[in-house]
């Protein structure tokens, strides 16, 4: 294929917020970068109705079709079995599914960005002879990516030391790529966010974040310590959507001092890079998305990984920026209301500790991973066919 106008690209992956930006990051760049070069992309994502990646694709104006699939589990007690079972039925389905959407769709290449949905996906390039790249960004490779390695044409990672975790064979078609991050975050504005909430610019701002769902550990953390905290700092509190009626019942009876220094927010789409340029600290679990982000901007954190996480990654990647001195990280013993205020009320008074955890994460930081992975995509696409 040399003389291409258009690349037809299959995307796949979602579930949570780590699997679903990295597409649809990757997906806008590979977009940008073939305009330049007067090039077509014709895009389908495959997800599942009820995943976020549903309603990322929807806003985002991408074509989007489900496919039944089943969560791969891998422990085995007799209820997960129970479970394994059933879900394990639907894999066959969603492959005979994926294999038709791909023969009528005739893909240029697959990009798989993990979640279960992405095994019929992936496995269905193989039978189908559409080349598969597959991107991890986690240190460990996910469940769903061990499965497509084998026959992946490309296995893009997020860490160099995701090479140790692959089979030798495979290692030689790994391209360390990093995590993509959404181009917007590097632009956020500051003074937006304080016109939206109503802040004051003089006022330390923490940024509270439990991730696409909000995390029950960390609006109890917050919204037991509010008197203590919110004298030193304002907050904006993004609780998940399952959360916020019970924490705004919990937060109605803030003196009204306080209550001028706490927003709460379900879920943050739009305005996510104004909040972050606005933040002098941001509270958060460690998944790797937020991370990348955090670091690609150069923000410090206070991290409280969710444990257990698969082979405690959340808890290895918040030890991991804490070493390089880049974020504070509470663990099972520190993840208290105390050890919060430890942590977080000496960082508020000390400004250029903030900076020079700043300029730690950002050496941590990856900020042209979406390129190199649009590159790898596309280049993938265009490799002659043998
Ligand atoms: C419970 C679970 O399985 N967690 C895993 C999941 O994390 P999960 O997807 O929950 O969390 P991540 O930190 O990876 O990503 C969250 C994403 O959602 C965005 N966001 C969050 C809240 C909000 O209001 N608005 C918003 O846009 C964040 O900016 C980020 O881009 O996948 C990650 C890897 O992909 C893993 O590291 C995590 O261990």
């Amino acid at each position: 294929m040399t003389s291409t106008t258009t690349i037809r690209l299959a995307v796949t992956g979602g579930g949570t917020g780590g699997h679903t930006y990295p597409a649809l990051t990757t997906i806008n760049t590979i977009r940008t970068n073939l305009a330049a070069r007067d090039t077509d992309l014709d895009v389908t994502w495959y997800g599942t109705p009820t995943g976020l990646e549903a309603r990322v694709a929807a806003e985002a104006g991408i074509c989007f079709r489900t496919i039944a699939t089943g969560k791969v589990r891998r422990s085995l007690n007799l209820k997960a079995l129970a479970t394994t079972t059933v879900d394990l039925a639907k894999v066959p389905a969603g492959l005979g599914q994926a294999v038709a959407e791909l023969r009528r769709f005739r893909p240029h290449v697959v990009m798989s960005t993990g979640g279960y949905v992405a095994v019929p996906l992936g496995l269905a390039a193989r039978i189908v002879g559409v080349p598969l790249v597959m991107h991890e960004q986690i240190t460990t490779l996910g469940l769903a990516n061990r499965i497509l390695a084998r026959g992946a044409t490309a296995i893009a990672l997020s860490h160099a030391t995701s090479l140790d975790s692959l089979p030798p064979a495979a290692r030689q078609r790994a391209v360390v790529t990093g995590n993509p991050v959404r181009p917007a975050l590097f632009d956020g504005d500051s003074a937006a966010t304080h016109r939206a909430h109503q802040l004051d610019p003089d006022t330390p701002l923490v940024y509270v974040t439990g991730g696409a769902q909000g995390s029950a550990q960390i609006n109890r953390l917050i919204t037991d310590n509010l008197p203590h905290l919110l004298p030193h700092c304002q907050i904006l509190h993004q609780c998940g959507e399952a959360h916020y009626d019970q924490i705004k019942q919990q937060t109605a009876g803030l003196t009204p001092e306080h209550a001028h220094r706490y927003r709460l927010v379900p879920y943050v789409s739009d305005g996510l890079a104004d909040i972050l340029a606005a933040s002098d600290i941001v509270i958060s679990r460690s998944g790797a998305g937020t991370l990348a982000e955090l670091t690609a901007i150069g923000k410090p954190s206070i991290l409280i990984p969710l444990i257990p996480t698969a082979g405690q990654e959340q808890l290895r990647n918040a030890q991991t920026l804490q070493t390089a001195g880049a974020a504070l990280c509470l663990d099972h013993a520190t993840a208290t209301p105390d050890g919060l205020r430890d942590a977080l009320l000496p960082l508020l008074k000390d400004p250029a500790r903030r900076q020079s955890m700043a300029r730690s994460a950002r050496s941590a930081g990856q900020p042209d991973a979406a390129q190199r992975l649009a590159d790898l995509v596309v280049t993938t696409a265009l490799r002659p066919t043998r």
